[in-house]
């Protein structure tokens, strides 16, 4: 399992700081949320930060793009620096080729899906992606509490990965704690981003991200 913790809930004033401290105690991926105040109802970052997290981490960074017209962005991020970008199924017509152009940059691609958006939305492009990330919570906000219903995608999405002999990874986003956790982790989930859980007051990120691999076993 991988644990990705997401700057949402970090110290915006100590940003490089915090990043080191969820390197050290032991982050796989580091989450960027991208919103841009019409796709969701929040503002966060741009490729500028995005470029400026690059030299001060060796973690892959896991772009998830809250924007409309997310083609527009593309080659800015990939430009910044980002290993992985997310692109929502809901923010464009011509995901196919969303999808295709974040490979095209040299990127690993990932489509994400809202909690009320079906699975088939994305079926046909599932042989070409690398990640697909099931939102469990409605996009926009950390500290949201967890979607139970959202498990039974990412087991669906499981059984026709390995029906269909397809590699991509399961990800999961938006309400993960230690009490949340298993029950997706037992539905097939690969990597799983954690905001509020991680940058939590009280525990430090180390111990809240061994909290949720123990919880997650
Ligand atoms: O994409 C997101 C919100 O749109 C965040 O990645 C997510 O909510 C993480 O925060 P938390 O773990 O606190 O729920
Ligand atoms: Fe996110």
């Amino acid at each position: 399992m991988k644990i990705a913790p997401s700057i949402l809930s970090a110290d915006f004033a100590h940003l490089a700081r915090d990043i080191q401290t969820v390197q050290q105690g032991g982050a796989d991926l580091l989450h960027i949320d991208v919103m841009d105040g019409h796709f969701v109802p929040n503002l966060t970052f741009g490729p500028a930060v995005v470029a400026a997290i690059r030299p001060v981490t060796s973690l892959p960074l896991d772009v998830h793009m809250m924007v409309d017209d997310p083609e527009a962005w593309i080659p800015a991020f990939a430009k910044a620096g980002a290993d992985t970008l997310l692109v929502h199924v809901e923010a464009t017509p011509h995901i196919y080729r969303a999808l295709q152009l974040i490979q095209e940059h040299g990127v690993k691609a990932g489509v994400v899906v809202n909690p009320g958006t079906s699975l088939s939305a994305i079926e046909e492009v599932l042989p070409l992606v690398d990640q697909v990330l099931v939102m469990t919570v409605n996009p926009g906000f950390g500290g949201q509490a967890f979607l139970p219903a959202m498990a039974q995608k990412v087991a669906q999405l499981a059984r026709w990965r390995s029906e269909r002999g397809l590699a991509f990874k399961i990800e999961v986003d938006g309400g993960i704690t230690d009490q949340t956790i298993g029950t997706v982790a037992a539905a097939g989930a690969d990597i799983f981003v954690a905001g509020s859980y991680v940058f939590a007051k009280g525990d430090s990120p180390a111990k809240q991200m061994a909290k949720l691999r123990a919880a997650g076993q």
